[in-house]
């Protein structure tokens, strides 16, 4: 019998009031507005990520990714843009949870885990004991003197992200390279409880309808 189960849907780099509504015409559960990196093509203005967050219907979540580490840093973030949803997109200091949650208690802060090897298992569940709502398993590479905090467009170890989604009390969305060519796979083989695409339903940079339509056909149905 087929799995009742939907896995839920990240669309991120969202880059205009246009791709919101497009995105959310097309399914997406959740929004990504990329906040200041030290590198990834998703970058927008905060002044727009608000103008997004205010437009987004419930019940979609608005996603800001920041790449502060510093809790007074990410809290003045958060608070330009409005988001209901946190994405550490670098590791934090494991107080930073708490202090967060103490002054945004209805904020979910969402750490990213960037996938390289087995070591980053331990890394996601202390995320967890630390605070973490969820877990989001990228592919980028912090220890770049240029640091690569997502945006990549390349997979990474499915092996490794399949364990910790079975460790894992919190959900776990995977992200980095998904395509309409591998999400399938990618469902398979990690079983996350969402996907998150930004580079694989673009043409151009823009989000691309005909792209997103087929990712989300492939999802759902
Ligand atoms: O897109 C960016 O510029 C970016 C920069 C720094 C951190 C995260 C960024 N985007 C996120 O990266 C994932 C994976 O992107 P892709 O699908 O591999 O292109 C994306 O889902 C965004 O969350």
């Amino acid at each position: 019998m087929e799995s009742p189960f939907r896995t839920r849907i990240k669309i991120c780099c969202i880059s205009s009031l246009d791709e919101a509504r497009l995105a959310v015409r097309l399914g997406a559960d959740a929004l990504g507005l990329v906040g200041r990196m030290p590198s990834g093509p998703g970058v927008v203005a905060d002044t727009l990520a608000a103008q997004i967050v205010q437009a987004t219907p419930p019940p979609v979540a608005t996603f800001m990714l920041t790449s502060e580490t510093n809790t007074a840093d990410v809290i003045a973030h958060q608070q330009r843009v409005g988001a209901n949803t946190i994405q550490l997109v670098d590791a934090i200091p494991p107080e930073t949870y708490a202090q967060l949650r103490a002054t945004l208690p209805a904020i979910k802060l969402v750490q990213v885990i960037h996938v390289i090897d087995e070591k980053n298992i331990d890394e996601a569940l202390l995320a967890v004991q630390h605070g973490a709502d969820a877990l989001l398993l990228d592919s980028g590479n912090p220890n770049l003197a240029v640091k690569e905090l997502g945006g990549t467009g390349r997979v990474h170890n499915w092996a490794v992200s399949r364990r910790i989604v079975e460790q894992s009390p919190v959900p776990v969305f995977l992200a980095g390279g998904l395509s309409i060519d591998n999400v399938r796979k990618a469902v398979e083989t990690v079983q996350p409880f969402g996907l998150d695409i930004c580079s694989g339903v673009r043409t151009n940079g823009q989000l691309d309808a005909y792209k997103l339509e087929a990712f989300v056909r492939l999802l759902i149905g």
